[in-house]
């Protein structure tokens, strides 16, 4: 049978990030995509020129449609841009009784534009949050939800504990903002104890535009098929991993991944790290 993934993001009119690479990489996962929009941006490689959010109701009104026709077996989030949409979010979903829940708690585009509002924060961390099946934080953002600052691997680690107490089952914290190292290296760790990183090489290039959208998309796909957590995530690696190395240099900016990349990749799982 079909497998069905829901995503509830921004759209991105230059196709890297939000909506547009949620979907393409749940066509290249095989997984058929539906989406509810929170916000339509006016945004290229070069940076966000506009940002137009939709009602609550209207996000609603998309995820209802959604979920009263297909048999939707993830759900993604990626800009919720307001406290109001992610209000209505939680409700809709938990009146669904949703599938898993993936949340990439987009909160600042690379260019600098905020995509969240920062009193959406609080409505982030205390009402969704809980929902999660996992969630996938970069730095900032995991110092925002966690409320601390992260400067050291026992920082990060620290962060993550504090986000399974705030509720999510899982959490990845990612680090390809961690500059100036040979590695891109993120922290898998769980509620019920499994603990592991995930290792690739890191990619000298400009072009990282939407990755973290690409990366929990990833991850949502395959929990879409069923896939474990600690599977999903891996994929979810090769499948960056691959898209960023080989890059389609578009835009004159940080321009977008290369989605078509994983079809001819074959599958050279990235270096997994047990910790205790
Ligand atoms: N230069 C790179 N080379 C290899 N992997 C990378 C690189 N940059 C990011 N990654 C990987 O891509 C995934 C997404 O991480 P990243 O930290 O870029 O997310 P993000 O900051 O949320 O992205 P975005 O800014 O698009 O929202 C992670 O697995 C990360 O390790
Ligand atoms: C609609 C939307 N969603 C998410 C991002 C984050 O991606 P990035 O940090 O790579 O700009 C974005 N730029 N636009």
């Amino acid at each position: 049978m079909t497998s069905v993934a829901l995503t509830i993001a921004g759209s991105d009119s230059g196709g890297g990030a939000g909506i547009q690479a949620d979907l393409k990489t749940f066509q290249e996962l095989g997984v058929f995509g539906t989406s509810a929009l929170t916000a339509v941006t006016a945004q290229n490689t070069l940076g966000v020129h506009g940002v137009y959010p939709l009602n609550a109701s209207e996000v609603e009104k998309q995820i209802c449609a959604v979920m009263d026709d297909f048999p939707v077996t993830a759900v993604k989030t990626g800009m919720l841009f307001s406290a109001e949409i992610i209000r209505e979010v939680v409700r809709t979903l938990k009146y669904y009784q949703a599938p898993a829940l993936i949340i990439d708690p987009v909160m600042i585009a690379k260019g600098g534009a905020s995509l969240l509002q920062n009193e959406a924060v609080k409505a982030l961390k205390e009402e969704l949050l809980p929902l999660a099946a996992i969630i996938t934080p970069n730095i900032p953002e995991a110092e925002l939800l966690a409320g601390m600052k992260i400067e050291t691997a026992m920082d990060i680690e620290k962060a993550a504990e504090l986000l399974l107490e705030a509720g999510a089952d899982a959490v990845v914290m990612k680090g390809g903002h961690l500059d100036n190292q040979e590695f891109a290296e993120d922290l898998f760790m769980s509620a019920s104890g499994k603990k592991f990183k995930l290792r690739s090489e890191r990619i000298h290039t400009k072009d990282t535009h939407g990755t973290g959208c690409t990366f929990s998309a990833a991850i949502t796909a395959s929990v879409a098929k069923g896939k474990r957590m600690e599977e999903a995530v891996r994929i979810a690696k090769d499948y960056i991993h691959v898209a960023i190395k080989e890059g389609l240099h578009l835009g004159k900016g940080h321009g977008p991944t290369n989605h078509w990349a994983y079809r001819s990749y074959k599958a050279e799982i990235k270096e997994v790290v047990l910790l205790d």
